[in-house]
């Protein structure tokens, strides 16, 4: 699991270890010299003789950058910094200097430090840290970035963060610099995680400054090794409804397949029963022998893959059972057509599955004003308001699906190939994370927080059942559910 921490919770951790006077920065710069010279390395074979700007913001990370600078001059590299205000990191600039390396100070025009900077054969952007506000970068930082952006952008080494990110947030306002690498210390912060953010930070190194960081992470990524411990694997004991039985609302005449994809991810998930309600039973069947057609108790549903707005009987059995939700506490998925059925309040224990454009007519309809571009450009934070305003889990789809639950729960995963964005997809998932829900309902209103685990793991399957159904290719969505039963075991016996 890669967890993350805000700008303020690394503060809080470095403070202690500073005041014993532990050399944090020489530990951050000395890692981040190995690392540069192992990309110039691998880039041009040799590390002497190489050219390195080192864009020197006035706080600490430009002292970060400018002694790695220094380190690096010394190993027979040709550095110039590039100083953008009138507070500079002073300790480092010496140190550089007196290495041999150059400094030169913007004032006025940009035009000569962007030349440069866009000639060399790797940047290390030391502008801004997790002293970013998150508004993009300003003044002379802003002008420079703008005009090597002009020219080309060179190889850039993010110190710590991509200058001009929203650090906490990943949010990306104005004008930042895109890495390729990035090199980040005590703890990966959430911004190098969440969506629009993770997209600027290229690799993602983290270095150990040994920081006690300590409390709830503020946005978590499972990784394969956490599947095993959230799985519902059947003990030896078990029987069909000890496993869950899952409802199944999807699908009309008009959208079969809907019906068909949904149902196959849940049986192929593996879980004890599979009950389908709707107009198109013989479709699935003839698909899926195992699944039951007609009504039954169930522990979980999902509703709405398929079911358009004038779909009378399917909007009528969606609306029957949130009542069952509510009251006696079956989980649910809510996709698709089912998302504006979804009654004012439910639990963590109904996950949402919208993209960005159905959580912006999710929120819409409880009166914020938000479209699809907003909900992409903060999509934690839209995510974490839907779940305050409905009490429901969210998952948001998309290149990196987010997921807001109980507790302040916060997850970004980002385990796909974009070939899996294609139609019917998403209705895969709904079934893979309704019998995950089923398995698990009894722990979810034990600690409604696994909803939203749940939910991350469910993204992570989907994810690598995508890529082990075609590695490196297209991919349709059948082959994606009929990829989820090795994909399980493989995960099963790491
Ligand atoms: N503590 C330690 O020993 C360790 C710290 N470490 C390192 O320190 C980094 C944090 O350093 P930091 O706190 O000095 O903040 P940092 O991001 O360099 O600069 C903030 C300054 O930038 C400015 N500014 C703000 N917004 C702006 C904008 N939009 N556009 C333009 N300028 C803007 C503003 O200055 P002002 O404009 O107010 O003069 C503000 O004061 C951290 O990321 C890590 O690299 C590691 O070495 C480990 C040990
Ligand atoms: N660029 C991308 N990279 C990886 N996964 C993606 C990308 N775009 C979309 N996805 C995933 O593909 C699925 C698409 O689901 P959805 O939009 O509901 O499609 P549909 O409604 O047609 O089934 C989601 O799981 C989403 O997270
Ligand atoms: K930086």
């Amino acid at each position: 699991m890669l967890q993350t921490w805000t700008s303020a919770q690394v503060r809080a951790a470095e403070e202690p270890l500073l005041a014993l006077g532990v050399p944090l920065m020489e530990r951050a710069a000395f890692a981040l010299h190995v690392r540069t010279a192992a990309v110039l390395r691998e880039r041009r074979r040799a590390v002497a003789g190489a050219r390195v700007v080192v864009l020197a913001g006035p706080g600490n990370n430009g002292g970060d950058a400018l002694y790695a600078g220094a380190l690096l001059a010394r190993r027979g590299v040709e550095v110039h910094a590039v100083v953008t205000a009138e507070r500079v990191h002073e300790g480092g600039l010496s140190a550089l200097l007196q290495a041999r390396g150059r400094a030169l100070r913007v004032d006025g025009s940009v035009d000569d430090a962007a030349a440069l900077a866009a000639g060399a054969d790797l940047v290390l952007d030391g502008l801004l840290g997790i002293g970013s506000d998150g508004s993009g970068l300003r003044g002379a930082a802003g002008a420079l970035v703008q005009a090597i952006l002009d020219l080309g952008r060179p190889y850039v080494v993010a110190v710590d963060v991509p200058s001009g990110l929203g650090v906490d947030d990943g949010r990306r306002d104005g004008i930042a610099l895109d890495a390729d690498l990035t090199v980040t210390f005590g703890g990966l912060k959430p911004g190098l995680l969440l969506p629009p953010g993770t997209h600027a930070a290229g690799r993602v190194e983290l270095v150990d400054l040994g920081l006690d960081l300590a409390g709830v992470p503020a946005v978590v990524r499972l990784e394969p090794g956490d599947v095993a411990d959230l799985w519902p694997v059947p003990a030896s004991d078990a029987h069909k409804y000890t496993r869950g039985v899952l409802g199944v609302v999807a699908g009309s005449r008009a959208y079969q397949g809907a019906a068909v994809l949904t149902t196959s991810a849940a049986v192929q998930a593996g879980i004890g029963m599979v009950r389908y309600l709707g107009d198109v039973g013989d479709v699935v069947v003839a698909a899926h022998p195992e699944v039951v057609v007609g009504h039954g108790r169930v522990q979980a549903w999902v509703f709405g893959p398929g079911v358009s707005p004038d779909d009378a009987g399917q909007r009528r059995r969606i609306e029957y059972a949130f009542e069952h939700v509510r009251e006696r506490g079956e989980a649910a998925v809510v996709d698709a057509g089912a998302l504006e059925l979804l009654p004012a309040h439910v639990g963590p224990h109904a996950v949402l599955t919208p993209h960005a454009g159905e959580l912006a007519r999710v929120l819409t309809q409880r009166g914020e004003t938000v479209d699809r571009a907003a909900v992409e450009a903060e999509p934690l934070r839209w995510a974490r308001r839907t779940h305050e305003l409905t009490g429901a889990t969210v998952l948001l789809k998309g290149p990196v699906t987010v997921v807001a639950g109980a507790q302040g729960a916060a997850y970004a995963q980002a385990d796909a190939p974009a070939w899996l964005s294609t139609a019917g997809a998403g209705d895969v998932l709904a079934g893979l994370l309704g019998a995950l829900l089923a398995g698990r309902v009894d722990a979810i209103h034990e600690d409604p927080s696994l909803a939203a685990a749940l939910a991350a793991t469910a993204a992570l399957v989907h994810g690598r059942a995508a890529h082990r159904a075609n590695p490196g290719g297209p991919i349709s969505a059948r082959a994606v559910a009929d990829a989820l039963p090795a994909t399980i075991a493989e995960l099963l016996g790491r």
